[in-house]
């Protein structure tokens, strides 16, 4: 069997930020086929239709469709003329764009008619003097529509106007957050799907007009089985484009450029998820093999006693440049000053900080092929002879994640470091790294999300919210099926929180704080405290509400209080967690202990940032 054709990769103006020339150079510049010009980019735009036309053109995009064409059908006789020359005014519009295809909204005014025959009778003159100017228009059931709400109705008056040029328009947010069944998509007649729209959306309990207007995204970024969606369009036998349409807040706000990239990224990962296309199967994940960061010779002084107050041994230094490795168990923990480096880089725009993560894959040529298939910008650092060349993919905020398989993991400290005399063999037991979080940028949670899924297949946890003193903090987990890799991203559009003070102090995203699963957290807790580096404490009243709510022995909640460790349970099990103060008010880390239990103790996080900013303050 032959492989299925790629679709055309479209994006509806509307989805960017910027001006006309901006969202048509970014489609272009990303690798889109073509656009929906909106209306509105259209009226705001200085120049004619032929200006546009030709500007689309000399970027190498076709325009596939021009839209909206709203409330048409149903407003009585006299209405209904003027309507008609509304109409013939935009197939003018439509000649010198140089594109054949309207989409007609269904009808949202409250006192729009829904009789059928009424319809048809409208939307059939709509067509004749369409295909008379060479137009064909498609025609969407939007889901606050009066009477026209569900792509069945639409499909139906498709059948029932019964010419070449007038057929459907689909789109996942309308039939999708109605809740609407697929089921019958499949045999409408392919060439009588005339276009398909697709965005997702997280679920909210929102009105669906507000819902559609502020918060669709990208396929891949929300609960809609957008997937689900295009499979049953292209089973009817649809070979257009595939198109995104999404009005987000954020979007609209946001760099153009990303924001396009994304959305193709998206696309190409929700045809593949379709079944139309392949791409090279997301690796298994077997953890983090280690944490970069980027220091200077200073810097990497103190954050090498930071480190050795929590337990880690020097375990050693990398044979040809300014690295040093850092192990306590299963962690690795590597401090890079080498001057003319990523790290060097990243550390002249970000202090020391988080440079590079190493994520333990199953395949790492076919994760580089899916990165590359999705767009993901790769990287190599330039390596010694005889050393490993790890290869990496870079985050949206760019923070390299290297990706390290098991032959790599055993043989490139050894073959890359003198390692130590006495050095701790990297054991797989505990301590090992539970989960890194990451602060991210106001309005860049989804483009996160997209990334982690799509290249890793990480799944997305729901949001979770919690209380900082100054504002609301937002986070969401990503997460590996088994639970090697837990990414935790925050988010807070307040100012003056903790997670935007680090990205405002940070010069941006980045990882925030890592957590260290330990056998024992009072044991580590205690070695900590000798070391002189003792958990951040936590007041009197926390103990009396945890002996409240859940009932713990007074001997248990004495220690505790005495190691500074917070408690949470859920029906898995248990939790227990400790927070070491920040590193030069930067990142911190946390310790803890996980029994079943499968959250991240959002419960005591306002208890933890107001110790942790007490202690900031009196350090
Ligand atoms: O929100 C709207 O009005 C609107 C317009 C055009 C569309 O294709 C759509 O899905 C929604
Ligand atoms: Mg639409």
């Amino acid at each position: 069997m032959h492989p299925l054709k790629k679709l055309p990769k479209s994006i509806a103006t509307v989805s960017l930020s910027g001006t006309l020339a901006d969202k048509l150079e970014a489609a272009a510049a990303v690798g889109y086929e073509g656009v929906e010009i909106f209306e509105a980019d259209l009226l705001a735009f200085d120049g004619t239709p032929r200006d546009v036309r030709k500007m689309v053109a000399d970027l190498g995009l076709e325009i596939f469709m021009f839209q909206p064409f709203r409330d048409f059908e149903g407003l009585g006789p006299a209405q209904f003329q003027r309507n008609l020359d509304r109409a013939e005014r935009k197939f003018d519009v439509m000649a010198e764009l140089g594109t054949d295809l309207l989409l007609l909204c269904s009808n949202v005014q409250p006192h729009a008619e829904g009789n059928p025959a009424q319809l048809t009778a409208e939307l059939s003159e709509l067509a004749l003097r369409a295909a008379k100017r060479g137009v064909r228009i498609a025609y969407e059931a939007l889901a606050w529509g009066t009477h026209v709400k569900f792509w069945r109705q639409a499909w139906d008056l498709v059948q029932r106007v019964s010419q070449p040029s007038f057929g459907l328009a689909l789109d996942s947010f309308h039939t999708l957050s109605l809740g609407d069944s697929l089921a019958g998509i499949e045999r409408v007649p392919g060439e009588k799907i005339f276009f398909i729209q697709l965005a997702d959306a997280p679920k909210l309990s929102l009105d669906v007009l507000s819902w559609s207007r502020h918060y669709r995204n990208f396929p891949g970024q929300g609960d809609f089985d957008v997937a689900g969606f295009t499979h049953a369009a292209l089973a009817a036998g649809y070979s257009g484009p595939l198109s995104l349409e999404i009005f987000n807040d954020n979007f609209r706000a946001g760099p153009t450029r990303p924001t396009a990239l994304d959305g193709l990224r998206s696309l190409i990962w929700v045809e593949a998820e379709a079944g139309r296309t392949e791409l090279p199967e997301p690796p298994a994940l077997g953890g983090v093999e280690f944490v970069e960061f980027a220091v200077d010779a200073r810097a990497g002084a103190a954050l090498g006693r930071y480190l050795a107050a929590m337990g880690f041994a020097r375990a050693g230094k990398h044979r040809s440049k300014a690295v040093e490795l850092y192990r306590l168990g299963g962690v690795n923990i590597v401090l890079n000053a080498e001057p003319d480096s990523a790290a060097s880089e990243h550390f002249a725009l970000h202090g020391p900080s988080v440079c590079a993560l190493a994520l333990k894959v199953n395949d790492v040529p076919r994760t580089l092929a899916r990165a590359q298939a999705l767009l993901c910008p790769t990287w190599a650092e330039r390596t010694g002879p005889g050393e490993h060349r790890i290869p990496a993919v870079r985050e949206p905020d760019g923070t390299l994640l290297y990706l390290v398989d098991e032959v790599a993991s055993q043989q490139m400290w050894g073959a890359d470091f003198d390692l130590a005399a006495h050095v701790p063999v990297a054991a797989s037991a505990l301590p090992r790294i539970d989960h890194i979080a990451q602060a991210l940028n106001p309005g860049s949670m989804d483009r996160f999300i997209l990334f982690y899924r799509t290249l890793f297949n990480l799944v997305p946890e729901p949001t979770i919210e919690y209380a900082d003193r100054f504002g609301l903090v937002r986070s969401r987990t990503m997460k590996n099926t088994t639970g090697s890799v837990r990414i935790p991203l925050n988010i807070s559009e307040s100012p003056a929180t903790e997670t935007a003070r680090f990205v405002a102090a940070g010069a941006g995203a980045g990882v925030h704080h890592i957590a260290i699963a330990t056998p024992d957290l009072k044991v580590a807790a205690s070695h900590s405290t000798e070391a002189g580096m003792a958990p951040v404490p936590i007041p009197a009243n926390y103990y009396e509400d945890l002996e409240a709510r859940f009932g713990l022995e007074d001997e248990q909640l004495r220690e505790m209080r005495h190691h500074g460790i917070l408690y949470d349970r859920d029906a898995g099990g248990e939790f227990f967690h400790a927070y070491l103060p920040h590193f030069q008010g930067r990142f911190f880390f946390e310790l803890l202990e996980r029994h079943g239990y499968q959250g991240y103790g959002a419960n005591n996080a306002p208890i933890r940032l107001a110790a942790m900013a007490r202690k900031l303050t009196t350090a």
